[in-house]
């Protein structure tokens, strides 16, 4: 009797619940036919927990089905599409803004650079859904994870850490970092005839350091910096009296050192949005509790890092010469001398946090993918290395300066390598915006008007940069890797070239956000030079655009280059050949004669393949569970140099 009376009970919630997915279907079908948009539907949201979670085990089965039953919805179930198909999907439906409707929800995907920068432009009425940032908030509401007044409040906190003379730090200690970068590959003797198996590790040790010392004055060291000092050989710096300095020790009171709890952390915090961070600690999976773990040792590294600040604004002992985050964030926000400030520590930990989330992945994945492309393009790789030449002009990349050097990087290859490599892989592939329950707008696309209904998810996506629209192919179709040409279409390809005009004038007029207040907008992002292409407004859109563009431009852009010119100046990037001939076998075939060329585009073929087919995001786009490992070598020495 019991039994029954549960399976009744089962039996009626599924059928309310069935019922109330068919309503909702059919009610979100009607909506997306009056918006004027076309519409594909799929029987699930492709971004809600449970299909991110479990995607990978219901994609292969799917595409076992026969292929009459396979279409465009399948394509679109990959939550990866954007960046594994580009323009595509936009093309088959014939539309660069099309909805994705579900039982659930409505997601709409816009490559249309007209329609971003009106989504962009108008923060009220499309909003960013905030649901989709609870990971963030760990440690307190930030800038991030905020909206209207909220976000404006935590705008006006962060923006003046973002300054010009920031990034003057920023640049002086990315060139400290990269070296110490190079000198982890290279070895003492700076030979470099050793594999790195894992290049995107080492990028991210290097973002993170460079963001530790730029935003919080934490200066952690390197593994042959620890070496010195531990045999007193390591001449500290005058300006690091303020300074916490870090090490792979475990300090006292701690379980994980410095870089494993932010590296977990980060790893991982898909968990804190599945099981509150308090509960992972009694989880039967060591995994959770790992987690669980980082999420509290991190906590404390912040919290040591806010009172050591917190101390210095006390005594008036804040000599540090650049950015401090912590600084800036106490002294911006009164905490400490209006007992009724706005602000409570969790919002300086929360933001922090944040800043230091964003502004060390993103910049990590760009440099760790700049280095395969060039690994991958060897000619394209001897353009930059000279363009550094004629920057450089004999001098050691550790005496540019920032105030006299970075328009010139910004001018040439280095820029064009850091845009294109962008364009390719743009970090956050789907920029979420929204529109409020109740409340659709209008917007135009291409001299006509459409309604983008209320409550929709909006994906400003990543394949606006594959949108031929905007990405003219070059006359003939050379690409810019002469000895490897690429096998795919040019707006698939990494050609750098491409932001090189070689004219003064714009190609294409690129609008001002003139309507973003001064003290919300941090550094200018826009580029110091008027010789790169400037794409359309809204067809490149890797650090957003408008009001929540990426306050951290400057920061990254300064980074990123500061890396190419210490690492490309003086070293070459190779893919390893090493899965397919030993170091033997490679120095008995001919210097830069078919053998080698034969090995070498093996290389390229499986990088190509793993660049293609196994990227992920979780904050943002990496490769997943492979690795492709490098290289790097002294200029002129190259094993896989082919005129
Ligand atoms: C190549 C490097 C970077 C890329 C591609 C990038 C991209 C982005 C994008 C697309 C957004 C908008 C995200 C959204 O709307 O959900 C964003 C926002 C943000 N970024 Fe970056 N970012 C980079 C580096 C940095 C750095 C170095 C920092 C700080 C040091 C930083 C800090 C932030 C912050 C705080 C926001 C939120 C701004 C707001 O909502 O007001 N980013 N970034």
């Amino acid at each position: 009797m019991a039994l029954r009376l549960v399976l009744t009970a089962v039996v009626v919630i599924v059928l309310y619940n069935v019922l109330a997915r068919y309503r909702r279907l059919a009610r979100n079908i009607s909506e997306a036919k009056a918006s004027g948009l076309p519409y594909v539907i799929t029987l699930w949201n492709v971004y809600s927990m449970f299909w991110l979670a479990t995607n990978a085990i219901w994609l292969p089965l799917l595409h076992k089905l026969p292929s009459f039953c396979k279409g465009l919805w399948l394509q679109i179930l990959d939550p990866e599409w954007a960046y594994r198909f580009g323009h595509e999907p936009f093309q088959k439906i014939g539309s660069d803004v099309f909805l994705v409707v579900s039982p659930y929800k409505i997601n709409a995907f816009v490559a249309d650079a007209e329609t971003n920068t009106q989504i962009t432009t108008r923060r009220n009425d499309f909003p960013k859904p905030l649901d989709m940032y609870g990971a963030l908030d760990i440690y307190g509401k930030n800038l991030v994870s905020t909206e209207g007044s909220d976000w404006r409040m935590h705008r006006k906190l962060t923006a003046p850490a973002f300054s010009e003379k920031n990034n003057e730090l920023v640049f002086v200690e990315s060139l400290h970092h990269a070296k110490s970068l190079l000198r982890l590959w290279t070895g003492a003797d700076g030979k470099g005839d050793t594999t790195i198996t894992d290049p995107a590790l080492d990028t991210m040790r290097f973002a993170l350091y460079v963001v530790s010392r730029a935003g919080f004055d934490v200066r952690v060291f390197w593994p042959h910096e620890e070496e010195a000092r531990a045999n007193g050989q390591f001449a500290e710096e005058k300006t690091d009296t303020n300074s916490l300095s870090v090490t792979s020790e475990v300090p006292e009171g701690h379980s994980m050192n410095y870089r494993e709890a932010i590296s977990e952390l980060l790893e991982n915090m898909m968990w804190t949005q599945i099981i509150p961070p308090k509960y992972l600690p009694m989880s039967p999976f060591k995994l959770h509790r790992t987690v669980g773990q980082s999420v509290k040792e991190w906590g404390q590294y912040m919290s040591e890092m806010y009172e050591l600040k917190k101390t210095q604004v006390l005594s008036g002992n804040t000599s540090v010469d650049g950015m401090d985050l912590f600084l800036s964030l106490i002294r911006h926000s009164n905490i400490l001398t209006d007992t009724n400030s706005r602000f409570a520590k969790s919002d300086l930990l929360g933001n922090a946090f944040v800043i230091l989330l964003a502004g060390h992945e993103t910049t990590a994945n760009a440099i760790h993918f700049s280095l395969l492309f060039l690994a991958m393009n060897p000619s394209c790789q001897r353009r930059l290395q000279q363009d550094i030449d004629r920057i450089l002009k004999g001098r050691n990349p550790q005496d540019l300066s920032y105030e006299d050097d970075f328009s010139k990087l910004f001018d040439g290859m280095p820029a064009a390598v850091m845009n294109e490599t962008l364009r390719m892989f743009q970090p956050v592939v789907n920029i979420p915006k929204s529109t409020a329950a109740g409340s659709p707008q209008r917007f135009t696309m291409d001299g006509k008007q459409y309604t983008m209904p209320g409550g929709v998810y909006i994906h400003l996506s990543g394949a606006v940069h594959r949108n031929p629209k905007y990405w003219a192919a070059p006359a003939s179709n050379t690409s810019s890797n002469d000895t490897f040409p690429s096998k795919y279409p040019d707006i698939d390809t990494f050609r750098p070239e491409r932001w090189l005009t070689g004219s003064t004038k714009p190609q294409a007029e690129s609008t001002p956000d003139d309507n973003i207040d001064g003290d919300l907008r941090g550094p200018p992002g826009d580029e110091p030079t008027s010789r790169l292409f400037k794409p359309v407004k809204g067809s490149y859109i890797p650090f957003s655009d408008g009001y929540r563009s990426c306050i951290g431009r400057r920061f990254a852009q300064t980074e990123i280059l500061a890396a190419l010119v210490v690492i490309f100046s003086q070293n070459s990037v190779e893919l390893a050949v090493d899965e397919f001939a030993s170091d033997e076998e490679v120095e008995r075939m001919p210097v830069g004669g078919e053998e080698r060329k034969a090995v070498y585009e093996k290389a390229i073929d499986g990088a190509e393949y793993l660049l293609r087919n196994t990227m992920g995001s979780v904050i943002t786009l990496q490769l997943r569970g492979k690795k492709i490992p490098i290289r790097v070598v002294r200029r002129g020495e190259e094993r896989f140099s082919f005129a």
